[in-house]
């Protein structure tokens, strides 16, 4: 099939092709119900139930076409927006909305030196060599860096060089091409291990929803909007239900005040309630405790396949 004369009149829609987000985003797809079947090693896949064709690109190239508005919608790191907003600064018809912090591919894009070595703050790296996959970003934080310590670093002999290379950034500083790097930072296993550490931070990041500023098909992105947030929603909340006698219910609806405010009904038995309210996933071990000891019993937590709420 011709698959991109298929593309007329539906909402595009860009999916990092590989990497850290890649697996996470087609997860999201499927938890929203955006069916589609994506053949082999076409980077071009149509939506059954959506008029709406993905579009498989690497993180980096999607804020350029959601940013020119080729592409409808997209997800990538807000790390790859900052990059590309440093050279394409948005303007009224450019550039990209932010439409939802979609809470995964957290990270830090951090400057890092040799662990055991003689820099310990990045204002000692101006003047010298930096590897990096965010030249941009790197170009912008040493410039302004250069400008606030004038004093001591002065002209181009002391301006900072910025190194691009595509991948395993962390190996430069081992193999004498760079003083510096600056690179993603999650847990930290990659930067220990190649002997770094982190001196500063220059961008965080979580992956995000963006669209263009003038979308072919608003109803249908504030569609796809509303079923990723439903997902996103639902892995960040449990139902905690519990029941609880009357005389403490101030102090256990205190613990789970909910979203808008916890459900409570009666119990056949005289002087005890039934509570049941939205917890926020990484909080329910502390909730549950707290609960038990205000004397709450039965606590029960539910996994939320999805959601709809405000
Ligand atoms: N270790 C990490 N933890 C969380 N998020 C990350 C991590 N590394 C990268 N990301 C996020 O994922 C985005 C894409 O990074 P990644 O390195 O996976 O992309 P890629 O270069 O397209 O893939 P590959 O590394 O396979 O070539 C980054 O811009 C960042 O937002
Ligand atoms: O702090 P950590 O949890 O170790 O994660 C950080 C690493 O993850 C990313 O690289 P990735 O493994 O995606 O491969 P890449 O170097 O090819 O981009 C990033 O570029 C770091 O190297």
């Amino acid at each position: 099939m011709d698959l991109v004369n298929h593309l007329n009149d539906r909402l595009l829609f860009a999916i990092p092709k590989k990497g850290r987000l890649h697996q996470a985003c087609v997860d999201l797809l499927t938890g929203s119900d955006i069916q589609f079947h994506r053949h082999n090693r076409l980077d071009i896949a149509l939506v059954k139930n959506f008029p709406l064709a993905l579009i498989f690109l690497p993180a980096a190239d999607i804020p350029t076409f959601v940013g020119e508005g080729r592409v409808d919608l997209g997800i990538t790191g807000q790390d790859q927006v900052a990059e590309h907003e440093s050279v394409a600064p948005p303007t009224e018809t450019t550039g990209v909305t932010e439409i939802l912090n979609l809470q995964f591919g957290k990270c830090k894009l951090q400057v890092q030196v040799p662990e055991h070595g003689e820099i310990q703050t990045p204002e000692q790296l101006i003047g010298k060599n930096i590897v990096t996959s965010f030249t941009n970003l790197s170009e912008k934080y040493f410039k302004d860096l250069e400008v606030k310590s004038k004093g001591e670093a002065n002209g181009a002999a002391n301006q900072t060089k910025i190194k691009f290379v595509g991948g395993s950034v962390e190996a430069a500083c081992a193999l004498g091409v760079a003083d510096g790097i600056v690179d993603l930072v999650e847990s930290g296993e990659t930067m220990r291990a190649a002997g770094l550490k982190a001196i500063a931070t220059v961008v965080e990041s979580s992956a995000v929803l963006i669209s263009s500023k003038r979308p072919s098909n608003p109803k249908l992105v504030s569609i796809i909007t509303q079923r990723i947030k439903g997902v996103i929603t639902a892995q960040k909340y449990v139902l905690c239900t519990y029941n609880v006698e009357r005389k403490n219910l101030v102090q256990a609806s205190a613990i789970t005040p909910g979203k808008r405010a916890p459900t409570i009904n009666s119990l056949e038995e005289d002087g005890w309630v039934a509570v049941s309210a939205m917890v926020e996933r990484n909080k329910i071990a502390n909730v549950m405790d707290e609960l038990t000891e205000v004397g709450a019993t039965d606590i029960l937590v539910t996994k939320l396949e999805n959601s709809r709420t405000t």
